[in-house]
């Protein structure tokens, strides 16, 4: 059994944070541990509060799981403070685990998840540990510190975020503006790209779908999948969880966690390499 942990935050509503990812870990039969880094206050409306989890809490969660288990793939989402930040990666720089990074940085609703101050920490400490980071655009512009709106600016945030040490770079397309497809693009520090394609879904019910597509990835990951393997699944992952919405809540809505394993076979993913 491959054991995955996330270390992230708490979302009460349960479609994004530490519970969209146990229930991913779950339903890709990975044995899912966390480390709480905040609690929010959160539905499908939004996120109402935020408490921080003291980093010496933090550290005692990361310490109790790394003397006990044998851990295949670690992922970060809401890191939420420099602090914290800091604490996860004075922890990770002594370990050899594949670590996927999810830079977590505002709710769909608009809420901070991450202070402002944290970005140059998360830039600087954590994302040079990384194995993968998955940042939508808005990230990829924030860390980059460029305007990334087509595929000439994605390949350049693209091999600026590679520069800081990372194997691969997944850019989702998820805030793109095209009307008929979800474009994700992935990069590879030995100089392979290609994208990822699937149908866009007309729904408002995506909350959690960056969390829910780093998860499934450290989940194929856990499970030995080569890293450009795993990212199709986890493509494969979140798009049937956004095609089988579940009707919950009065906002944006979670996807659904389920659809995946009743699907998955019914999934395409079209393929296109970058020169
Ligand atoms: N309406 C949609 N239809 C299909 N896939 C989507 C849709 N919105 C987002 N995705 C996919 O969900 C994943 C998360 O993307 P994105 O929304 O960009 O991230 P985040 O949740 O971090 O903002 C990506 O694989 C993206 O292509
Ligand atoms: C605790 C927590 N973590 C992350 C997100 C981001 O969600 P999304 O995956 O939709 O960007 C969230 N809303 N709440």
């Amino acid at each position: 059994m491959h054991i995955v942990t996330t270390i992230a935050g708490s979302d009460s509503g349960g479609g994004a944070g530490i519970q969209a990812d146990l229930k991913t870990f779950q339903e890709l039969n990975v044995f899912g541990t966390s480390v709480i880094t905040a609690l929010t206050a959160q539905n499908t409306l939004g996120v109402s509060d935020v408490l921080p989890i003291d980093t010496i809490f933090i550290e005692k969660q990361f310490h109790a799981l790394l003397e006990d288990f044998s851990i295949s793939a670690l992922k970060t989402g809401m890191l939420f403070s420099s602090e914290i930040i800091q604490a996860i990666a004075n922890i990770m720089a002594d370990l050899d685990i594949p670590l996927i990074i999810d830079p977590v940085m505002i709710a769909k609703g608009g809420e901070s998840l991450l202070q402002q101050q944290a970005i140059e920490a998360m830039r600087y400490y954590l994302l040079p540990l990384a194995t993968v980071i998955t940042p939508n655009i808005p990230e990829a512009e924030v860390l980059t510190g460029k305007k990334v709106d087509d595929i000439a600016s994605i390949q350049q945030a693209a091999q600026t975020l590679l520069q800081l040490g990372t194997r691969c770079v997944v850019i989702k397309g998820g805030h793109l503006t095209d009307e008929n497809f979800a474009t994700d693009y992935v990069f590879f520090k030995d100089g392979r790209a290609f994208s990822m394609q699937t149908t866009r879904i007309a729904t408002k019910n995506t909350h959690g779908t960056g969390c829910t597509f780093s998860a499934a990835l450290a989940a194929f990951i856990g499970r030995e999948l080569p890293i450009d393997s795993a990212v199709v699944e986890a493509k494969k992952f979140i798009q049937l969880a956004i095609t089988h919405d579940l009707s919950i809540g009065n906002g944006h809505g979670p996807t659904n966690h389920f659809a995946y394993r009743k699907y998955k076979d019914s999934c395409e993913v079209t393929i296109h390499e970058l020169s």
